[in-house]
């Protein structure tokens, strides 16, 4: 890859990408004959809505998990669900599958996890694997992943087959798609995401020439920021980290989506290291005939489901804004909702005192802040408004720091002040709301136009961003009136 495309912008990185796709796109994805023994193809394509399978008609994988010593209830079957992809339900003939019940137990052996080496190939996968940043954990999961895929003669195969071709993460989306997200914290991670995928193919590239064929980790074939992006998407939006927090592929248990309101959960048994161990999916409730087998992969905002899995939650409740913690942009923010001479950029010794105790100031401070998810107010932003409206630091005495973040303890330092807090909640709001460059019905009515699948993506997630952000100041304006209305003047 060309030595300026290491500073890529996403839409360049994209094009990038794509190309190196297209380009790969010639070659086969299954078992070729032409292939050699030892080694699979690595190649990959763009990202699909209904994504089709490594192998167009891969092996069974319940089968292939009972034959290999794994439970599957009997009632279990892989099936397409219309918006999800292919997931697991129970089609039990003879009635609901009770709470507490195993609906499948994978023995330690069929995880497939970064291992300890074996020998020279594996040392070399671990050498690269070290290479990667420990926050992009997926990509040395992924490089396993790869290795697998590339082995002809893989013992999991018949899991790998089973694997989408493409995955809809935005580092697969057009650059016009990629802008059309519309969000900084977003477009800044998809960015690094597309900048290391592209540097690290180059790293990986001069590892591997100097490597001896037969200890060459993926046995010949040439990894590219295609590849890497697919085996890092897989295991980004498959992988479960359990007790160990060590991240695994769990295969058929990946098959099941996700749901805020699950009705199943993983277990583990043994430790994860020890040759006994076992993870298993139990029911959580009732599981009716027909009804999808789904597992909570976590309360997060849209951000990381979108990023990791490829997917916009409507409505998520733990969706946010980031926002960075700034004086200046406070002070703004509350002059434009009348408060009178705020001092947010400028503030006394002891309120610098709790912002330090608020971590957000001195060294090491953590700026960022959130508007939205189960907080509505991020505790550490809204205690800081009150703190740096409040003129008398003896008010604050009385108070300690859990009181002066919770949004459900009413005006503790008195209604006048807490007025000014909300309504610089509000005006930050709007400040929010404005960084996108379309209006909600502008986005209301592309998504009813039908667009392209990664076009749907980008709008959607911005839409609920803004959906959000209307609620949270719904939610701020109705706390506002609920205050005494003589005293909620600033
Ligand atoms: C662990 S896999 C589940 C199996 C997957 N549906 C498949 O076809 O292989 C996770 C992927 O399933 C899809 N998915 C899971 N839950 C979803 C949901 N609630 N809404 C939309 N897509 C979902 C997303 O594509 C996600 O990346």
């Amino acid at each position: 890859m060309a030595a300026a495309a290491a500073g890529a912008t996403p839409a360049t990185a994209r094009k990038t990408l794509f190309t190196t796709t297209v380009t790969l796109l010639s070659s086969s994805l299954t078992r070729s004959s032409s292939s050699s023994s030892r080694s699979r193809s690595l190649s990959c394509s763009a990202a699909s809505a209904a994504a089709p399978r490594l192998a167009p008609q891969p092996p069974d994988l319940v089968r292939w998990v009972q034959r290999e010593g794994g439970f599957v209830h009997p009632a279990l079957r892989v099936a397409n669900h219309p918006e999800h992809g292919l997931g697991v339900s129970a089609a039990a003939p003879d009635g609901d599958i009770p709470p507490g019940d195993v609906l499948i137990a994978l023995p330690g052996r069929l995880p497939l996890r970064l291992r300890r080496p074996t020998g020279a190939a594996d040392d070399v996968l671990v050498q690269l694997a070290q290479q990667v940043p420990e926050e992009l954990w997926a990509m040395k999961l992924g490089l396993r992943l790869l290795q697998e895929r590339a082995k002809s003669d893989s013992f999991w195969w018949p899991y790998i087959a089973n694997l989408p071709e493409t995955f809809t993460v935005p580092i697969f989306f057009p650059g016009e798609d990629i802008k059309n997200l519309q969000y900084a914290p977003l477009l800044h991670q998809v960015n690094k995401r597309c900048r290391f995928l592209l540097e690290f193919e180059k790293e990986i590239q001069q590892k591997l020439h100097t490597v001896p064929s037969v200890d060459h980790p993926f046995y010949g074939q040439d990894v590219n920021s295609s590849s890497l992006g697919w085996a890092m998407s897989a295991a980004s939006s498959r992988a479960f980290r359990l007790h160990g927090e060590i991240p695994m592929l769990l295969p058929l248990i990946d098959m099941c989506n996700h749901s805020f309101n699950p009705n199943a959960r993983i277990v583990q048994e043994g430790s994860v290291n020890s040759l006994d161990m076992s993870v298993k999916v139990v029911a959580e409730k009732k599981i009716e005939q027909n009804a999808s087998i789904t597992l909570n992969y976590g309360c997060h905002p849209n951000d990381f489901f979108l990023l990791d899995y490829g997917f916009v939650i409507t409505p998520n409740p733990y969706d946010q804004v980031e926002l960075s913690y700034d004086g200046t942009l406070l002070d703004a923010a509350s002059m434009a909702a009348g408060v009178s001479s705020p001092n947010f950029s400028a503030p006394a010794k002891w309120q610098q005192d709790i912002l330090s105790q608020l971590n957000l100031h001195g060294e090491g401070a953590i700026l960022k802040v959130s508007l939205g998810g189960p907080d509505i107010v991020d505790g550490r932003l809204l205690a800081a408004l009150r703190v740096l409206l409040a003129d008398d630091p003896e008010a604050l005495h009385k108070h300690d720091l859990k009181t002066l973040m919770s949004l459900d303890v009413q005006a503790p330092l008195g209604p006048a002040i807490e007025a000014s807090a909300l309504r610089t909640v509000l005006a930050l709001c709007a400040i929010a709301l404005q960084h996108f460059h379309t209006k909600i019905m502008d986005d209301e009515a592309i998504l009813r136009g039908g667009p392209p699948l990664t076009t749907e993506l980008a709008v959607q997630f911005r839409l609920q961003k803004k959906f959000m952000i209307v609620d949270v100041m719904q939610n701020v304006s109705r706390r506002i009136k609920m205050l005494s209305p003589q005293k909620s003047t600033a």
